[in-house]
């Protein structure tokens, strides 16, 4: 609190993990209100800061601070601004909202906010700096605005409120045992309430009820969409601010702060200005030299576990972990080789993370939760940990800083620390609070390495039970571009389509994570699309939205043979006129390491669409490439059991339930390549198309390529 005569004031701040403290004027970091202090005039108060000196409350005392940030304290200065407001029945009714809220009016007339056991289910969404830009964050109106209309649905009256006829699918029925579902309910365990992984359940709903459906809990419900050109327009042609990350941004703020993912619009517009030139194509190209050292590593682990059995998920997992912890912040866990309480702690907070993505009750908010219940005990040591970790790398790199502009950055070359915290820190007016710094960093290892990691480790398991000749392709192709060479450079990258072509199917087949989350900020109409509503449908403001990626990824109306792993269906296009406005695959549109959204036209989006789409593509590329690449030029593989062992459970990315166990040997530089019978080209030519997938375009054509294929069987007999 600072007195009200004063204009500025030094308060000392403890900010865990700095190993000295700091001294901050008020007039840079605090703002200081002269008035009657209405609420507690610090902004941006992150989760961890520990604030101590006389009279200045903690999270532990009776008061506590209110965040000036939160849409809550914007919606009492609304009323502070003016005090003739303050009578009245409105006032009233005000003043019931904020109790109930947890706040308290002093005797001088400031309100405190005080613990309370409701505070679970205040809104912790956070505005811009204080001021809201675009849409205002949807609020408990409109949620029960929501609840209202799903209801009145329910009872078939949701016409008369112009709602569009959604089929609406009711979880209800749960298979497993009684304790099993009650522990889960208590734990807010949405899987349990589904009975199941929730995307395989919204692909069961998807094949009953069509390309859009509402999934209904008791009240609250979700609008599930597996339409392309629904997707496309939430995602890509709706105004950035228009949909936000909605329950995610609530789910994560608490592990990612303001990081790019759960970011609201308007902070993410900022914070993605300043990252995506990091990740230039010049520093791409040099990671490649970590993707190799980190992959030889691993290599050098199977050569010396040949023949045992190797839990390749976990592998995987390891050597993606080193990766981003050296790319993003220039840290070496070295899980790859050894374990540590570090490594084992990043474990549990992205367990923790893909908990609360499929949870229905934030149980983490009850009051305290973080001092009494087990795993959130655990879970604030652990973020702690990692915190003073990214703490003290920042302080390193910030102690070191030497401004450059983005054109010096891209040319400097950074032998020693290549790090992307390195450029975000020495990129010229760049705001390196060390808030923003970790709220990126930390957002950055979660999202890209789980992530990766799944797609080898889903890629390696389709090819491993393919067709004959399926995974020899592959490798053929591996062995031929690379010959005497064992690291593979962007050029070899580029020339190994087949093995790209593999990783992305595995990708379109295991989409992580399989379901985007948005919530609507306006109402909106989204178009037809694939559904029978000729006049689009509906979305009210605040609601929530599922975009399935893993129902569009395997809908039969958007590919042939959708179940079948078949890396060769890229080069073929594919249309269907009965999803209305969606313009098909089509192979001429692939440009870069992968088939795009837009070469789908939102059919398929391994890494999103539109604006939030994900800012490691290429680099994710990269490194699977790189990484699978190197593993079997030098490795072939076989499961240890069947492939029905492996199993499958779901998260935030999608996970195999037993491990993917299996047994590697050693391929020798001198093997001859293995026959593939020509599997890729047949893949083709069975379907009446050319070898390389084109549809011949004349007669003629047709009759020369049959009479070339010919005599070049003869050649070969
Ligand atoms: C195979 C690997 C990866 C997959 C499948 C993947 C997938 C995705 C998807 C689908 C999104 C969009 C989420 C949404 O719209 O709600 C996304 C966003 C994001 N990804 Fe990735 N990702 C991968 C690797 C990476 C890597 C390696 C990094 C960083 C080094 C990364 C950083 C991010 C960030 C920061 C965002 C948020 C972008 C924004 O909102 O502006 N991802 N990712």
């Amino acid at each position: 609190f600072v007195p009200k005569s004063q204009n500025s004031a030094s308060i000392r701040l403890h900010v865990s993990g700095l190993e000295k403290e700091q001294k901050i004027e008020t007039e840079d970091d605090v703002t200081v209100v002269d008035e009657i202090p209405l609420y507690v005039p610090i902004v941006n108060i992150p989760n961890r800061l520990k604030i101590s000196g006389k009279g200045v409350p903690n999270r532990k005392d009776k008061v506590q601070l209110i965040d000036t940030t939160t849409y809550e304290a914007s919606l009492i200065k609304n009323w502070d601004i003016d005090p003739s407001r303050q009578k009245g029945f409105d006032w009233e009714i005000e003043k019931a909202r904020r109790y109930a809220a947890g706040l308290r009016m002093r005797e001088d007339g400031a309100w405190v906010k005080k613990p309370s056991l409701f505070e679970f289910l205040v809104s912790k969404h956070r505005i811009n700096n204080g001021s809201i830009t675009g849409p205002s964050p949807v609020n408990v109106m409109d949620v029960a605005f929501l609840f209202a209309v799903t209801i009145l649905s329910y009872l078939g009256l949701g016409p008369a409120f112009g709602m569009a006829a959604v089929p609406t699918a009711v979880i209800q029925k749960y298979e497993g045992s009684m304790l099993s579902f009650i522990t889960g309910v208590l734990g807010g365990d949405l899987q349990t309430m589904a009975g199941g992984p929730l995307f395989l359940l919204l692909n069961k709903y998807f094949l009953e009820n069509g390309p859009i459906f509402n999934l209904s809990f008791g009240p609250k419900s979700f609008l599930v969409i597996s339409d392309p050109v629904m997707a496309k327009h939430i995602l890509r042609t709706a105004p950035a601010d228009q949909y936000c990350k909605g329950m995610l941004a609530d789910i994560l703020e608490p592990i990612m702060g303001k990081g790019l993912i759960p970011a609201d619009p308007a902070t993410w517009k900022v914070r993605r200005r300043a990252v995506v030139p990091a990740f230039h194509k010049r520093w791409l190209k040099r990671m490649i030299t970590l993707f190799n050292e980190r992959a030889e590593i691993l290599c050098d682990d199977l050569t010396r576990k040949e023949g045992t059995v190797i839990d390749m998920e976990e592998r995987f997992c390891s050597v993606t972990l080193d990766i981003i912890g050296k790319a993003v912040f220039d840290y070496d866990f070295g899980s790859v080789t050894k374990e540590s309480p570090i490594i084992k702690a990043v474990y549990r907070v992205l367990r923790e993370a893909e908990h609360r993505s499929s949870s229905f009750i934030p149980y983490w908010n009850l009051p305290y939760a973080d001092q009494w219940m087990g795993g959130q005990v655990e879970f604030r040591t652990d973020m702690t940990m990692l915190d003073d970790i990214l703490a003290k790398l920042i302080n390193r790199a910030v102690s070191t800083r030497s401004e450059l502009t983005v054109e010096e950055l891209e040319d400097r070359d950074n032998a020693e620390d290549p790090s992307l915290l390195r450029f975000l820190v020495d990129m010229r007016g760049e705001d390196v609070s060390s808030t923003v710094l970790r709220d990126d960093l930390m957002t950055m290892l979660i999202a890209g390495h789980e992530t990766t990691a799944a797609m080898l480790t889903w890629t390696l398991f389709e090819l491993a039970q393919g067709e004959p000749g399926m995974f020899e392709e592959i490798q053929n192709e591996v062995r031929t571009v690379l010959k005497d060479k064992d690291r593979p450079d962007y050029d070899d990258v580029v020339a190994m389509k087949k093995l790209r072509y593999a990783l992305i199917e595995g990708l379109r087949l295991y989409p992580e994570p399989p379901v985007l989350i948005r919530r609507a900020r306006t109402e909106d109409i989204l178009p037809q699309g694939s559904s029978v509503m000729k006049d689009g449908i509906k979305v009210l403001r605040g609601t929530d939205i599922f975009v399935s990626t893993w129902n569009l990824h395997r809908s039969p109306e958007l590919w042939e043979n959708p179940l079948t792993f078949d890396p060769t269906r890229w080069e073929r296009s594919f249309k269907n006129p009965n999803v209305k406005g969606w313009a098909g695959y089509d192979p001429d549109k692939v440009s870069g390491l992968y088939p795009s959204e837009n070469a789908a036209d939102f059919a398929f989006m391994p890494f999103g669409g539109g604006s939030r789409k994900c800012v490691g593509d290429q680099f994710a590329m990269l490194e699977a490439a790189v990484t699978f690449s190197v593993i079997i030029k030098n490795f072939n593989f076989e499961f240890e059991g069947s492939p029905e062992d492996v199993g499958m459970q779901t998260g935030a990315t999608i996970h195999t339930m037993n491990g993917l166990r299996m047994r590697q040997t050693r391929v020798k530089k001198d093997d001859p390549l293995p026959s593939t019978d020509g599997w890729w080209e047949k893949q083709h030519l069975k379907r009446g198309l050319s070898s390389n997938g084109r549809a011949y375009q004349s007669k003629e054509e047709v009759e020369h390529t049959k009479f070339t294929e010919i005599t070049d069987l003869l050649t070969l007999e």
